[in-house]
């Protein structure tokens, strides 16, 4: 065991495009989807331990910590024990440690929270513990924790297909100047799957060859997410949100995952920067973070 401390990022997922393909037997949603990664996020610390601890803070771990009581525990604590797990099987050690979250993204909202912090423990342990472990093997047990999560491993932009963990690397996507825009207001992944009622949509088509922003934008402009008409459906602010961010200058405004965080896409960081400031005066009551996402 390293006797220093760690940090791991765990960047927001942005589903820059999501379209619902059809339906498993076991109900799960089969999806085609373009995704990326801001470079705001959640912030893990690992650091040596007599025993294994787990603490929150950030602008939103007081509400985290409130809501998992009773519940299923946090996902970071699920993904340390199967880490561990998988390692000790294979005669490595991995010891106590003393984990902390700087919950900096709002909880259920689209942005792939849990699942940024699940990868990140799976990322940043294996590099505190000094582990191996295959990429499949590493894959397969980040799914166990969720669909979002192998995609949350990469933490670069890519397509996700299957239910979200077949992944194709997309090196060409540009970065993207953005401002996320959230009502803070919690929604279900499950029940707006279950509020779907068309679920045979066509899969996204050919990829952009170049670099070019302008390509990939109106490339991502011709797409969709299919979760925006049933998340819209049960909560009147996603609406709201995306007139604020056209009104304030974005380029392209879609909601994120279930929702209900929205992106607008910006010309550049400082465009990005302004709207962002705007927005948090015009609604002080809203998350609204501006970011970039990062390159291939
Ligand atoms: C909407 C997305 O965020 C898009 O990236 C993901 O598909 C959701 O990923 P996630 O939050 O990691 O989802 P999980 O925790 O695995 O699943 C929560 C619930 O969402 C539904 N679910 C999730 C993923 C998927 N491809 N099809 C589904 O129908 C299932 O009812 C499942 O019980
Ligand atoms: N570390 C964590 N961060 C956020 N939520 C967590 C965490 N651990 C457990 N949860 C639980 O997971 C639920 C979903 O939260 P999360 O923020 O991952 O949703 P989301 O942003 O909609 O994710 P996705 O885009 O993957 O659907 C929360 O309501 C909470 O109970």
């Amino acid at each position: 065991m390293s006797g220093e401390t760690m940090i791991e990022a765990a960047p927001a997922k942005i589903n820059l495009a999501l379209h619902v393909t059809g339906q498993r037997a076991d109900g799960y949603h089969l999806l085609d989807s373009i995704v990326a990664f801001a470079g705001h996020g959640d912030r893990l610390t690992f650091s040596a331990a007599e025993r294994d601890s787990f603490n929150l803070g950030g602008r939103f771990g007081p509400l985290l910590s409130a809501e998992a009581e009773g519940k299923d525990g946090n996902l970071i604590v699920k993904a340390r024990d199967l880490l561990r797990q998988a390692l000790e099987a294979g005669g490595q050690a991995a010891g106590p440690v003393a984990i902390t979250l700087e919950k900096n993204l709002p909880v259920a909202s689209g942005i792939g929270g849990g699942s940024a912090d699940a990868a990140a423990t799976l990322r940043g342990l294996l590099r505190f513990w000094g582990g191996t472990l295959s990429s499949d093997t590493l894959s397969t047990t980040g799914l166990k924790l969720g669909a979002d999560v192998p995609m949350c491993l990469e933490s670069r932009p890519l397509r996700a297909r299957g239910i979200g963990e077949q992944i194709d690397r997309l090196d060409t996507m540009p970065r993207f100047p953005l401002v996320l825009a959230n009502p803070l207001k919690a929604v279900s992944t499950p029940d707006i799957f279950r509020r779907l009622t068309h679920k045979d949509h066509p899969p996204i088509g050919t990829l952009p060859r170049s670099a070019a922003p302008s390509e990939w934008l109106a490339f991502l402009s011709r797409l969709r997410n299919d979760l925006e008409p049933p998340a819209r459906a049960l909560l009147p602010e996603i609406a709201e949100i995306s007139d604020q961010l056209r009104d304030v200058g974005a380029r392209l405004v879609r909601m994120s995952g279930s929702g209900a965080t929205c992106f607008g896409i910006f010309d550049d960081v400082e465009a990005a920067s302004a709207a962002a400031g705007e927005l948090a005066r015009r609604r002080p009551d809203w998350y609204v973070q501006a970011s970039e996402t990062q390159g291939g």
